[in-house]
This record gives structure tokens, sequence and C-alpha cells, in this order.
């Protein structure tokens, strides 16, 4: 297979988080090429990954693109009302990584014939360690779906969804995910300098116990709970943790991620497809 052409439309966070990772697994600095209106993180990212940096203007694409969609959900209409002819006549793939918008609304912008996958990647993709989940309409070919596999793999891993509705559930605990984790670690942190606990020490003990426990449990066939009961004795210090983290912590996740997802219905509801 030749190596596709990956044109970014956007160079925002995750455009960067993805051309980190491509970079690193050896996709080629000149076969990623990146669009967005300023100069100011294209031309950063042309700079530190060696892509080609290009105006947000639509451009004739070469055969064999995979063009993804990295510019913010509510921007797309506009957006693609440029890249629309583009994209046909070179028969690009076209990835969404826009929260919530659904392969209906893309396909109403871009014509029922473009093949659209949708991806829900994470910031984690830039260090090679992402969990993206893909949907792919009808029209996307088997070989199509292996590109998109292969581009996605490259920077962590891959869960194809059949359903799209559980896009939004896939984007509430994964594409958001990263930053639960992380006012997570900035809470535990907090806690253990109240006690009394150097920033450091605590910010680094924070950051390991959550790191082994994750490479602990991916490395382990026994369930997240076989592992807790392993860590907590009866009567003992982590008995006493749990049960206050046992009140709240399942209804919080329930909450949070029955927001975030709904959100992403929002976002999509929002959007307005016709002129
Ligand atoms: N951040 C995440 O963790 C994450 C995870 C999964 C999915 N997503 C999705 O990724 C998309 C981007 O999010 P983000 O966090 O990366 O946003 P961001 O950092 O704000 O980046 C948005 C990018 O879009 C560019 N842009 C604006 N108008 C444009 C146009 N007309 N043509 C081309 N590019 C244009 C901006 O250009 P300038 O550089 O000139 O400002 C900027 O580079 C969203 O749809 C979001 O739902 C994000
Ligand atoms: N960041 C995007 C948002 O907050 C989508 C998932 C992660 O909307």
């Amino acid at each position: 297979m030749t190596e596709p052409q990956i044109v970014f439309i956007g160079a925002g966070n995750m455009a960067r988080a993805l051309i980190s990772g491509m970079r690193q697994q050896g996709i080629a600095g000149p076969n990623i090429q990146v669009h967005a209106p300023s100069n100011l993180h294209r031309g950063a990212l042309a700079e530190e990954f060696g892509v080609r940096s290009c105006p947000a203007q639509a451009e004739k694409l070469p055969e064999n693109s995979v063009v993804i969609y990295a510019a913010k959900p509510k921007q797309m209409p506009a957006v693609l009302k440029e890249w629309r002819d583009s994209l046909r006549s070179a028969s690009a793939l076209f990835v969404s990584v826009a929260a919530g918008i659904s392969s209906a609304q893309i396909t109403t912008l871009l014509g029922e014939e473009t093949p659209v996958v949708r991806a829900m990647p994470n910031t984690p993709a830039q260090i090679g360690a992402g969990a993206t989940s893909l949907f792919a309409t009808a029209t996307v070919s088997a070989n199509q779906c292996d590109t998109v596999q292969q581009i996605f793999a490259g920077v962590g891993k891959v869960f194809w969804l059949h359903d799209e509705a559980l896009m939004d559930t896939a984007t509430a605990l994964a594409g958001s995910g990263p930053a639960y984790v992380l006012l997570f670690l900035e809470a535990l942190e907090d806690a253990a300098v109240l006690q009394g606990l150097d920033r450091v020490t605590a910010r680094a003990l924070a950051l390991q116990t959550v790191l082994g426990t994750a490479q602990m449990a991916a490395a382990n066939s026994a369930s997240p709970s076989e592992l807790r009961h392993q860590v907590t004795s009866p009567g003992g210090t982590t008995a006493a943790g749990l049960a206050v983290w046992e009140e709240q912590l399942r209804p919080l996740a329930q909450r949070a991620l029955a927001a975030a997802a709904e959100r992403g219905r929002i976002l999509s509801q929002l959007l307005k497809t016709t002129a």
C-alpha cells in the first residue's frame, strides 16, 4: 500500500497530539500537511515535526489522501463548504474527530458518496498511548478501514464501534477521560499537601501510584475489583479511605459521563447543516 497523504484541517491540541504520535510511529513529516487560518499553531507544528504548513483554504488533494477534520465542531459547515469539492474530486477518505457531530450530518455537508469515518482519539496519542474509538459509514471500503486502523493503531489502541450512538459515550469516557484523570491527580496531590507532604513529593507519589496501578491492571488478567481487594486489608487504612470514595465516586462517574455524552448530543443539535 502506498503511504497515504494525511491532511489535517486544524492545528490545535488534538492535531498536535496525533501528529506527535504519528511522527514517532515513523510517518514522514512531508506526508502530513496541516491547514489552519493562522500560522501560530501550524507554523509551530512545521518547525517541531517537519510537517507541511498550509493556510486554511482548501487545496487540490493528492489521490490517496486521508483528511482529518480537527477544527471545532461548530465550524464544520463553514469549513467543509470550502473543502467539499477538493474532497470529492480526490475521492478522499474523510475522518472527523469532532465531538458529537454525526456521520449523517457530515454526509449532508459533503455528499452521500463521501466515505466518512468518525474517530474519537485522546491526547495520550502524543506518546503513542492513545485510545481511539472509530465508527465507519457504509461507504467506507475494507481497505479504507485498514488505512484508518493503521493510522490510529500507530498512536495507541483502537476500538471499532458498530453503533454510532455510542460515540458520545466513547467521547465522554476516553476523549474527555484524560482531563478526569488529571483532575484526580491534582486532587490527590492537593489532599496530601494539606496533610503536610511537600508538593514535589506529593505530585510524584500521586503520579507514580496512578501510572503503576494502570500498568499493573493492564498487565494482569484479574479485574480491577479483584486487584483492589488485594490492596484492602480488613479494618486497615485502604478500607477506611475506600469507604469515603464509595460514598460518592460511582454516582459521580455516572453523572460526569452522562453530562459529557449529553454535551456531545447538544453539539450535534446546535450544528446547522443547512444554509
Ligand atoms: N482536545 C482533545 O482532547 C480532543 C479529543 C478528541 C477530539 N477532539 C476534537 O478535536 C477538534 C479540535 O479540538 P482541539 O482541542 O484541538 O481544538 P483547538 O486546540 O482549539 O484547535 C482548533 C484548530 O482549528 C483551527 N481552525 C479554526 N478555523 C479553521 C478553519 N477555517 N480551517 C482550518 N482550521 C481551522 C484553529 O486554527 P488556529 O491554529 O489558526 O487557531 C486551531 O488550530 C474538536 O472537534 C474536538 O471535538 C479534541
Ligand atoms: N475534548 C473535546 C471536548 O472537550 C472532545 C473530547 C475531548 O469537547
